[in-house]
């Protein structure tokens, strides 16, 4: 009997270890598998990481520094310019080959699609500009460029909004023994943003959007853990709230512009001169409408997101290196204090021309070395729609692809002395934001920034007046670090006074 047990008891052993080993040989196949990803072709060298987790830890590793970004600094000096890795589960391929980085550009919707990792797409919304295609991303994009594209922008009504919204801001600040100025243009980038996407929104509304957008920018670019206490949880319950707040919005303004209809039904009013949410009003409320209440919401998240959050750290930027460079910081006076004596005298108003804001060429040039060496947008991801061989490598279908700004902009053949400031480089270079090999700080091709004019008025509307108007020194912070999005972890502290000539 004890024997009979002892056989079947080292019999149950066996098969344990026999599973044992089973599954450990299905482990390192998988490992095997992960490290060796499928492709009839060469893939360009680089590690995928550990499994799962890939190399995403490394790549959101800080570093106090403009310099590109560590993750891919090292990989391009082992690999160069095009290497294969692992971020946030997916198989990725990285460019900095200004050849591939063009044809992901040209090629979108052919060979390339705008595609971001999971994580990021719960984060900006499933229906947002990026993630929509062919023709219902043009149709949404159209409406976007057409109140935000250069036709609005010279309209009175937005370069005086803008103005309205800079002077009262700088004004309030020369009052304080001190002010934080990412947080303080944060917040005046926003309202604006709000103001002209919303409308008039109730105090008590326009503040708790206002905290949940902050909430949700502190954990954008963060390690995509869903835990409370991280950064990326409170990055998920900003974008809930703020959510919950346009949504409202949004009802309240179509059950005011509904009006019943001579045939039974509703009719939409149309509003003239109104702000963007009428506009979206009128498309959704159409009779066979494009674009859904989701998609709309989804816009103007993404909308309100992306007008605050890149201009404020681009200003915020520009302001700390001309406070670092007073040759750039005087040259850029004389161009606005020229525009000032030049003024017709006894004119009306004392605001800015489109004529005047056209003229700034100086400032244009600090706007484009500022988001040069900003780099605000770390990686540029699409999709690759079908196998592609470039340069003896193959990107599989299905596969993505980060092009890498930085180590384009930062590249000391394209930009010799990369690290230093140094706006005249962008001499004779008036057309640059539309994107080009070398300068892609606003994306480039189809899926190119719309809101980039937008940006770039109310960047040199705010000069203008700082550097006419005020002068400041500096209290402390200003430290920056690469997340690998640009942050100023210590703010950046200023003391800000009005000049009496
Ligand atoms: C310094 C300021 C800004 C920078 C550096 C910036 C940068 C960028 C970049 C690099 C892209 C391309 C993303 C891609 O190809 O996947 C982009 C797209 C976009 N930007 Fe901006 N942006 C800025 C300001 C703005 C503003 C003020 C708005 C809104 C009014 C805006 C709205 C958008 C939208 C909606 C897209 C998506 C376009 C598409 O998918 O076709 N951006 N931006």
């Amino acid at each position: 009997m004890c024997a009979y047990y002892m056989r079947l008891s080292g019999a149950g052993a066996f098969a344990a270890l026999v599973l044992l080993m089973l599954l450990l040989l299905l482990l390192l196949y998988a490992a095997h598998r992960w490290r060796n990803p499928r492709c009839i072709g060469r893939l360009p060298p680089g590690s995928m990481g550990l499994p799962l987790v890939g190399e995403t830890l490394q790549f959101f590793s800080p570093e106090a520094s403009l310099d590109v970004p560590r993750f891919v600094r090292h990989r391009l000096a082992r690999h160069g310019p095009i290497f294969k890795t692992s971020l946030v589960g997916h198989p990725v391929v990285v460019s900095a080959d200004e050849k591939l980085n063009y044809m992901v550009f040209q090629q979108e919707g052919q060979l390339f699609q705008s595609w971001y990792p999971d994580s990021f797409v719960e984060i900006l919304g499933r229906d947002n500009v990026g993630e929509q295609q062919g023709a219902t991303f043009k149709y949404l994009k159209n409406m976007v460029f057409r109140y935000f594209g250069p036709e609005s922008l010279r309209e009175e009504s937005m370069i005086r909004d803008v103005e309205h919204a800079v002077r009262s801001s700088l004004c309030t600040w020369s009052t304080m023994p001190a002010v934080e100025l990412k947080e303080a243009v944060s917040a005046m980038v926003f309202d604006l943003s709000v103001n002209k996407l919303l409308g008039l929104v109730e105090p008590s509304r326009s503040k708790i959007l206002r905290r949940s957008f902050f909430d949700f920018v502190r954990g954008l670019i963060s390690f995509p853990l869903y835990l409370p206490g991280t950064a990326y949880y409170s990055c998920m319950k900003g974008r809930q709230s703020a959510m919950e707040v346009l949504r409202e919005v949004l009802e309240e303004r179509k059950r005011s512009v509904q009006v019943p209809g001579t045939g039974g039904g509703m009719e939409t009013i149309r509003r003239h001169g109104g702000d963007f949410l009428d506009h979206v009003i009128q498309e959704i409320t159409k009779e066979k409408p494009l674009v859904t209440d989701r998609m709309a919401l989804d816009l103007m998240f993404v909308l309100l997101f992306a007008s605050f959050h890149t201009t404020s750290l681009a200003l915020t930027l520009a302001v700390k290196l001309l406070a670092d460079h007073p040759h750039v910081l005087e040259e850029l006076t004389v161009e606005h204090e020229t525009i000032l004596s030049e003024r017709k005298a006894g004119r009306e108003s004392d605001g800015i021309t489109w004529m005047e804001y056209k003229s700034m060429n100086i400032t244009s040039q600090v706007i484009n070395e500022t988001v040069r060496l900003a780099n605000i947008a770390p990686g540029i991801f699409r999709k690759a729609l079908k196998d592609i061989r470039f340069k003896g490598f193959t990107i599989p279908a299905g596969w993505g692809i980060m092009v890498c700004p930085p180590a384009v902009h930062l590249n000391p053949d394209i930009y010799p002395d990369p690290l230093t400031f140094n706006p005249a480089r962008f001499k004779d270079k008036p057309d640059i934001n539309r994107g080009s090999r070398y300068f892609m700080a606003f994306g480039g091709g189809l899926r190119s920034c719309v809101g980039a004019d937008f940006s770039k008025l109310q960047m040199s509307i705010f000069l203008h007046f700082l550097v006419t108007r005020y002068r400041w020194k500096n209290l402390g912070g200003g430290k920056i670090v690469r997340n690998p999005g640009l942050e100023f972890p210590d703010g950046y502290h200023i003391q800000i006074r009005h000049c009496d000539y």
